[in-house]
């Protein structure tokens, strides 16, 4: 079978801090200030061509992070990501520019996916439609609300025709009509043999549409597989994390990331 993405025992550490006034000590002097913390930590992953995979994981376990890195927008600090094709990540804000108008996002965006100015004209047309934005498209971005951003990404990157999908929740943004477009516009990709990476917190629609699952927690793979076995697992230890206490969540985490400090 041939592999739409490998990641190789990738990280991503971020650095932690106790105010502004460390931030800078830690920028300006040679001391270390700040405190390492591992949003992901050494996770490998393989893609099939045509796979959906949903990643799942309580929240903060990754999920975005992950995509973030797959897609290209987050750099990872270790280990190596190899995407055959061209990914385009599907989510609310992905990429766009504020101060931009809806119309001038677009045209960047195909810019930069090196589309010419021919092309960005034939297809921004159809993007607009499809965002279903209106008179708001030649307005700023900064003025649109949560769904309208999400539209507008959600149409840039499904009409540009990517190898590969990635959705971080943008599917459940906006209203009924356009996520039942969305979904549609989805399981057309999956028809066509794309390969989709899915991030949700519905396991309704993590049902319905993936193949496989990764699970996500403390930034670390907790299993992978195909759906059938990995989601009741994740089901009933999602009842059982629901069911904590907020202390009893803490020694959870300390448990689980004990090995990882
Ligand atoms: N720029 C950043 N600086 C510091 N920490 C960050 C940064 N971005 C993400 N993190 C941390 O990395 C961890 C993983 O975040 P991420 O958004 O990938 O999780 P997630 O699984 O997508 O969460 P959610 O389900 O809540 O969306 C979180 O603890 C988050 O606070």
């Amino acid at each position: 079978m041939e592999k739409a993405i490998i990641v190789e025992g990738v990280s991503k550490k971020y650095k932690l801090y106790n105010g502004t006034k460390d931030r800078l000590l830690d920028f300006i002097t040679p001391l270390n200030f700040g405190e390492d913390f591992y949003a992901l930590k050494d996770v490998n992953l393989e893609v099939e061509k045509g796979d959906i995979v949903g990643f799942v994981g309580i929240n903060g376990s990754g999920k975005s992070t992950l995509s973030n890195i797959i897609a290209g927008i987050v750099p990872q600090t270790s280990g190596n990501v190899i995407v055959n094709g061209q990914a385009s990540l599907i989510a609310v804000n992905a990429g766009l520019k504020e101060d931009l108008s809806g119309r001038e996002n677009i045209e960047l965006k195909l810019l930069m996916l090196g589309f010419s100015k021919k092309e960005i004209k034939a297809l921004e047309p159809d993007i607009i439609d499809f965002s279903e934005l209106g008179k708001f498209i030649d307005q700023p971005v900064k003025s649109y609300s949560s769904g309208m951003k999400s539209r507008l990404g959600f149409a840039i990157s499904v009409n540009v025709d990517p190898d590969i999908v990635i959705i971080d929740e943008a599917l459940s943004v906006g209203d009924k009509a356009f996520s039942a477009k969305s979904f549609k516009k989805m399981l057309e990709f999956k028809e066509r043999g794309k390969t989709i990476l899915f991030v949700s917190h519905s396991i309704r629609e993590m049902k319905k549409f993936t193949d496989k699952i990764l699970w996500l927690e403390f930034g670390r793979v907790k299993d992978f597989g195909d759906k059938e076995v990995i989601l009741p697992k994740y089901e009933e230890f999602i009842k059982k994390y629901k069911a904590m206490t907020k202390k009893e969540k803490e020694q959870y985490r300390k448990q689980a990331t004990k090995e990882l400090t």
